[in-house]
């Protein structure tokens, strides 16, 4: 493939049977769905409680409103105009009616339509079944239990990783680079693997038993590492460290993916990197709202941070104590929770033209972008089937701002930068053979890493 050419591989659709997209679109949205009617059902009297007996009408509009959307979902109908009067309303009805123009109207249908607008879209209208309420009910993440039992089930898990990454003899990480740099790959790879925990792969329903002690899986997950680039990106970061001076900030931007122990990994990343001023200033940006069930939401922010106050670990505390301080007292950790570019269809390719303020922010401030997951790293790559070998750089096309990273648990049936010949991958034939059912089950990983201009 001429990767320099004009002419882009297909984007995934659901339209043809056998594939990842046509299995989520035909089994796990609808499933999905159901589990939002069915919290809002089973809850019912909880959430009266919550917001009083108003609330009545609102619940039963809701409902049916969902019920519709698994019907139009089931039956392939077109997909409709955003109708509530949410702050990206407008950019959703924009985007729609740019791919009506560019695949044409009778093809904007829940199959046919590009795989990443629909399964994006499917959660624009869970929003919208809420959104079109008269209550405060309006604002309620119908998902928000299942985060819950997620962080419930968790909660030693995290206590766990704080305790093994964040020790209370840190300080050694300063003077002495072999602990230093150890301890920075194992929390690379804990950020990775965390990113298996994610609810919307199981339709909402808890998968964290599955890394139930994840500083245990970092060695038997090793080999399954497809690309890894946490030796250039420890080099990048040192680089970067010498290269400080008082008029020149290092700031990185993490944009966000899963709650729970994905989330706490992360936090223990910041705090890594803060702790040792690698960087300056590091930005976390979250969803405005529920997104592919368990994103990063200021909800979650809020809950994590109250569920490990409860924690009587001196180590977490201490932990709990410098994010305070990174947040309050230095400026150091900032938290975006509002940006509608992350809730929105589009692929990253896009920003400029759709975000040009977000896009100047990053080109302006940042030093690296650090995007976690699968739907970040599908978006990154345009949800285009490219052939695996192609170069990163060349896959993220204009999205250039600054240099990026993307670490992301292989959830899809696409990727960039795969080293076909590795020992690794040979290994994947062997058991697979033609099949990429390997792809989607979260059990392989990448760490890959674009420096910027090269
Ligand atoms: O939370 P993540 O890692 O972005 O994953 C999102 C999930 O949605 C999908 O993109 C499709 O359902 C999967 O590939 C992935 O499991």
């Amino acid at each position: 493939m001429d990767y320099g050419s004009k002419a882009l591989p297909q984007a995934l659709t659901a339209a043809k049977k056998g594939t990842f997209a046509y299995t989520t679109v035909k089994d796990r949205l609808p499933v999905t769905i159901t589990k939002a009617i069915d919290y809002l059902s089973r809850f019912r009297n909880e959430l009266i409680q919550r917001y009083t007996d108003a609330i009545n009408d609102d619940l039963k509009n809701s409902i049916e409103l969902l019920s519709q959307l698994r019907y139009e979902l089931t039956t392939d109908k077109n997909l409709k105009k955003i109708t509530d009067s949410g702050d990206d309303a407008i950019l959703w009805n924009k985007a729609l009616e740019e791919l009506e123009n560019m695949i044409g109207e009778k093809n904007c249908t829940w199959f046919k339509a590009p795989w990443l607008f629909v399964e994006c879209y499917i959660y624009r209208r869970i929003r919208e079944s809420m959104l079109l309420c008269e209550t405060s009910l309006r604002d309620y993440d119908p998902f928000e239990k299942s985060k819950k039992e997620s962080y419930e089930l968790s909660f030693n898990n995290f206590c766990q990783l704080i305790t093994s990454l964040c020790p209370l003899n840190y300080h050694e990480e300063k003077t002495n680079e072999n602990l230093s740099k150890e301890r920075f790959r194992i929390i690379l790879e804990a950020t990775l693997w965390a990113n298996k925990n994610d609810l919307s792969l199981s339709s909402g329903n808890d998968v964290s038993s599955k890394i139930h002690n994840l500083i245990d899986l970092l060695e038997s997950f090793k080999t399954n590492i497809l690309c890894d680039h946490t030796e250039n990106l420890w080099n990048f970061l040192n680089e970067i460290k010498l290269s400080k001076t008082s008029s020149n900030l290092i700031v990185i931007d993490i944009v966000l993916d899963n709650c729970s122990i994905e989330f706490v990994s992360d936090l223990i990343l910041c705090d890594f990197l803060l702790r040792n001023n690698f960087v300056d200033k590091i930005r976390l940006h979250g969803k405005a709202y529920s997104w592919f069930i368990s994103d990063v939401t200021r909800f979650d922010f809020d809950y994590l941070i109250l569920q490990l106050q409860s924690s009587n670990s001196l180590v977490v505390n201490n932990f709990l104590k410098r994010l305070n301080n990174y947040l309050n007292e230095e400026s150091s950790l900032e938290l975006y929770f509002d940006g509608m570019f992350w809730t929105s269809p589009y692929s990253f390719d896009q920003m400029l033209k759709i975000d040009p303020d977000l896009y100047q922010f990053f080109k302006e401030s940042s030093t690296l972008i650090l995007f976690k997951g699968d739907l970040n790293y599908r978006k990154l790559l345009g949800d285009l089937e490219w052939d695996m070998s192609i170069p990163l750089k060349k896959a993220i096309r204009e999205f250039r701002p600054t240099s990026l990273c993307a670490i992301r648990t292989v959830k899809s049936d696409l990727m960039a930068n795969l080293n076909i010949n590795s020992h690794n991958y040979i290994q994947i034939i062997e058991k697979f053979g033609d099949s990429k059912d390997w792809m989607v089950t979260g059990d392989y990983g990448l760490i890959q890493f674009v420096k910027n201009y090269e």
